[in-house]
């Protein structure tokens, strides 16, 4: 290895811990005086063990000195190791007290630390953009830093303050085997040293192994849920799919089986070879202490010392390499946590809560939107206007970009040029939760809530969300309070199958308790149906729409459907057509006009005929 490339891999490997200062951080502002406890604790866990082998060693000599003496020496000796009975079993005591206190201020710190870890993550993904869900790369980064990041920072401030200990432990040793041979103390460090770069190696691997899979794993928690989880489990059945999606987990597996083993091997070996050379340290310097005190040079209780110091000296070398490494091995997956916290998410939100032209309504000028990472456009070059009051119907091949004007309207995504405002200010300058007061929408994937039905409805608004007369209210208007009276619990009826007693609805009554909830924005003065009612029934559908029309009279309505008995109700059409508008108008002009709405309308009307 040359000099400059070791020198990179030095300040490589020591630059992981700047995240320890985050770790500490993390675990001080959980609980400051459990951290203080558990510091102290392992202080005094780290200074005990060479005491007590000190006094083991008095007490040696002194048993010799009362076998080996008569009378008044015998006697004095005979005290002296009752005397050193008594304080190292004293010093026994309170190191295994400060042991255990040590361990539970850790348990508890562990469960509040996996709390509040968790909460920060959950916090971030709030401020977060649906783009960054859609983005494979960075939802990695949450699986990474939800998979390992909790028991991390504890782990990390654990590890530090065993570090801590052991090279305090390993200090009053080295003060006693001084005594014996400076010699000693080198034999004692060295000794340690290869098995500890080879562990750095290896946890080094370690983690990159891991942070490589992340895709893998993900896929494999993706199969475990299609195959267990109800919604999957009916076409997993009806398809046959068992096996192969079965059979595609295991293939992941074993290829990570492969290199997991191999380094556990590997791992293992050279632990157990490196180790070995610690251990020849150790018994050279054992004979050594036993020919010294052969000869002379040392008491036989100061041989009983030395070796014990030795042996303790051994331990504390090998704890703290190996806490050296967890550390290192922490400090990488904390990176995890920190690159997931501390992405940078562009600001959301303007400041205007009104806008100047209230009777503006919306306009698109010249919009176009492409998806991250698309280079064909999902929208191009829209101009629109949809006036205060209107209702407006988009119709248009499945692709065509109606999801996606509705998605820029309400602000999930900004445009990639042009403009959209909204009662005349510009989208990006409304504050994004004034904005979304105005707006309600349901989208065809609108999302079923193992919740209860009134709570399902009441979310519409959760200002309003307690307030029973308005839920029900709004389920008269989604016409889903007849179905909800039946019921067991009426309103109180837990839905979905996942907790206890909870009641499966139809696909068609889910929509309606999806129409129920737009309808608890009262005071939203845009509302938005895009194609949630596909499973109602098309005379049901025309009639809740003649119905919706009269509730948002002086609002603006947009809906997207592809039933023309509906579509015809707006005052307002636009058809697009491969990103694009292509046509605009009223239901006559656009049937007048001949193009392909025409073409769709009489299709269908055939349809039906
Ligand atoms: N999250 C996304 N990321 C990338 N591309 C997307 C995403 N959502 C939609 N698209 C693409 O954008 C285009 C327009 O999609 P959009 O959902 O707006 O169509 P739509 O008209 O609503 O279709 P449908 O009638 O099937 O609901 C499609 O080509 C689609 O593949």
């Amino acid at each position: 290895m040359s000099k400059q490339s070791a020198s990179n891999s030095f300040q490589k490997f020591f630059s992981v811990f700047k995240y320890s200062r985050i770790a500490v951080e993390i675990v001080w502002s959980t609980s400051a005086p459990l951290t203080v406890v558990m510091a102290l604790t392992t202080l005094v866990a780290g200074v005990l063990p060479a005491s007590i082998a000190s006094i083991g060693g008095l007490f040696v000599d002194a048993v010799a000195t009362a076998i080996q003496q008569t009378d008044g020496i015998a006697e004095a000796a005979r005290a002296d190791a009752l005397r050193y009975v008594l304080i190292e079993a004293g010093l026994v005591v309170l190191m295994t007290g400060a042991q255990k206190l040590n361990s539970i201020c850790q348990s508890i710190l562990r469960i509040l630390l996996g709390n509040k870890i968790n909460v920060m993550i959950l916090e971030k993904a709030l401020t977060l953009e649906l783009a960054h869900f859609e983005d494979a790369e960075y939802y990695d980064k949450l699986v990474r830093a939800r998979r390992e990041a909790s028991s991390r920072p504890l782990s990390l401030v654990i590890k530090t303050f065993d570090l801590l200990r052991d090279i305090i432990a390993l200090i009053t040793i080295a003060l006693f085997l001084l005594q014996f041979s400076p010699w000693a103390v080198l034999l004692l460090v060295i000794a340690g040293i290869p098995a500890f770069i080879a562990e750095a190696k290896f946890s080094g691997e370690a983690f990159r192994i891991q942070r490589r899979r992340s895709a893998e794993r993900r896929m494999q928690i993706y199969l475990e849920m299609v195959l267990t989880r109800e919604d999957g489990v009916k076409e997993v059945k009806l398809l046959q799919l068992g096996k192969v999606f079965l059979q595609r987990y295991v293939d992941i597996f074993r290829n990570i089986y492969k290199e997991d083993r191999s380094l556990v091997l590997r791992r293992a070996l050279w632990g157990y070879v490196l180790g070995l050379l610690a251990s020849v340290g150790f018994y050279f310097a054992y004979g050594w202490v036993g020919f010294a005190a052969i000869a002379g040079a040392i008491t036989i209780g100061q041989m009983t010392m030395y070796i014990a110091q030795f042996r303790l000296g051994q331990n504390a070398v090998t704890n703290s390499l190996t806490s050296i490494n967890g550390m290192y091995e922490d400090n990488l997956y904390l990176s995890n946590l920190t690159e997931y916290l501390e992405h940078k998410v562009p600001e959301q939100t303007g400041a205007q809560t009104e806008g100047p032209n209230p009777k503006d309504g919306i306009r698109f000028e010249r919009v176009c939107f492409y998806y991250p990472g698309s280079e064909t456009p999902a929208l191009h070059d829209v101009n629109l206007h949809i006036r205060a009051g209107e209702s407006m119907a988009i119709v248009g091949e499945n692709g065509s970009g109606k999801t996606t004007l509705i998605k820029l309207l309400t602000r999930l995504y900004q445009p990639s040029s042009g403009s959209i405002t909204f009662q005349g200010l510009p989208l990006e300058d409304w504050d994004i939760n004034a904005l979304r007061q105005k707006v309600g929408v349901i989208f065809q994937d609108f999302a079923r809530y193992q919740l209860m039905v009134g709570e399902n409805i009441g979310i519409g608004d959760v200002a309003d969300m307690e307030d029973e007369s308005k839920v029900v209210t709004a389920a008269g208007k989604g016409m889903a309070d007849a179905f909800i009276r039946d019921l067991p619990e009426r309103y109180n009826t837990q839905l979905g199958t996942w907790f206890k007693d909870g009641k499966e609805l139809s696909g068609g009554q889910w929509q309606k308790i999806a129409l129920s909830r737009a309808f608890m924005r009262s005071k939203a003065e845009v509302l938005i149906l895009d194609e949630p009612t596909a499973a109602i029934d098309a005379r049901a559908e025309a009639e809740l729409f003649a119905h919706f029309r009269d509730l948002t009279a002086n609002r603006i309505s947009i809906i997207i459907s592809h039933r023309f008995s509906t579509v015809r109700m707006a005052d307002h059409i636009i058809v697009l057509e491969k990103s694009r508008i292509t046509e605009e108008g009223s239901h006559e002009e656009l049937l007048a006009a001949d193009g392909q709405y025409a073409t769709l309308f009489h299709l269908q009307a055939q349809g039906y005929q």
